[in-house]
């Protein structure tokens, strides 16, 4: 559906926030998971035509045997393409309704009851109707991001780009946003940036995973999952243990479990006694990679 090939960026101050970056995005929700600072952002903002790379492609199926070059044909992407920013700011003053409708307007929806009928049918799906009429100011979180999932589906997009909207999202309010997306990840290709590991574990058929620029890992979660099994071990340490474990071993994460460190870590063979081999996570996954990216740094 999207293949970006070779996609760079390095902006004035020196960094390079895309290098080299090389990803082929089918149709479903796609995770891309990376440490702030991985380049996610920039990656999305340049597939949502707002910034400029400086070299490589970005292409989009245009869904009639086609491509559309996402670098050079700037309008026809931003008629298939819905948005929604990391840092997405509503009107408060202004209810649910109102802007939605706004947003319509300026989405070219110039038919009045065309666009009442698709604003309608949006703010049933993404569970905003009761409150239409309220002011945004006083939408919780988790309201204002469905809001935004809204707005980032009118005009039937057939590429939808989500930018950690999860974050600072209480549990309920994350899993009910999370659902809306797995949903319309079934008709159009999702693609959610977050740092949460679990937001992709739960959702995403298939994932990247970002640091510094560069792609560590693309796949199925299950696949890279599948490829850690048998190597990752647990022990809980005494506190003053701790510093000697991350000097030793490749230590993938350290938890307070009933106050004492629990670690897992990276190891063909039992790295001592008193550890016992767990089944890998999508967790562990994401730090070996970060560890070994490190290491090779
Ligand atoms: N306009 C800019 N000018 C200079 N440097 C930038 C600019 N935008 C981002 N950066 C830098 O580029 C790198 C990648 O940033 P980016 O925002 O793409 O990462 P991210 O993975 O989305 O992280 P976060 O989760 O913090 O948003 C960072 O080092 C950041 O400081």
């Amino acid at each position: 559906m999207l293949a970006i090939r070779d996609l760079s960026k390095t902006y004035a101050n020196g960094v390079h926030a895309l290098d080299h970056v090389t990803l082929d995005i089918p149709r479903g929700m796609f995770g891309l998971l990376g440490p702030n600072g991985a380049g996610k952002s920039s990656l999305m903002r340049t597939l949502a035509t707002l910034q400029e790379a400086d070299s490589g492609t970005a292409t989009l199926d245009d869904g009639k045997g086609g491509r559309i070059d996402i670098l050079r044909d700037k309008d026809a992407v931003r008629r298939q393409l819905g948005y929604l920013p990391q840092d997405f700011g509503v009107y408060p003053k202004v209810s649910a309704l109102d802007l939605l409708e706004h947003f319509a307007v300026l989405k070219g929806l110039v038919d009045r009851r065309q666009r009442r009928e698709v604003v309608d049918g949006l703010l049933q799906q993404v569970n905003l109707w009761d409150v239409r009429k309220r002011k945004l100011g006083g939408f919780s979180g988790g309201m204002r991001q469905r809001f935004g999932i809204a707005q980032a589906l009118l005009g039937d997009p057939r590429l939808v780009i989500v930018d950690e909207p999860t974050a600072g999202l209480d549990p309920e309010e994350r899993n009910r946003f999370l659902n809306l997306l797995a949903e319309i990840g079934e008709n159009v290709a999702v693609i959610l940036s977050t740092h949460i590991v679990e937001d992709v574990t739960d959702l995403c058929p298939s994932m990247a995973i970002m640091n510094k620029g560069k792609v560590l890992l693309t796949g199925r979660p299950a696949d890279a999952i599948g490829a850690l099994e048998q190597q990752v071990w647990r022990k809980q340490v005494e506190k003053a243990d701790l510093e000697r474990c991350l000097r030793e071993f490749t230590v993938l994460s350290t938890r307070l479990v009933g106050g004492l460190p629990v670690i897992h870590v990276f190891s063909a063979e039992r790295p001592e006694d008193g550890f016992e081999q767990v089944a890998p996570d999508l967790e562990d996954v994401y730090f070996q990679r970060l560890r070994q990216h490190a290491k090779a740094a």
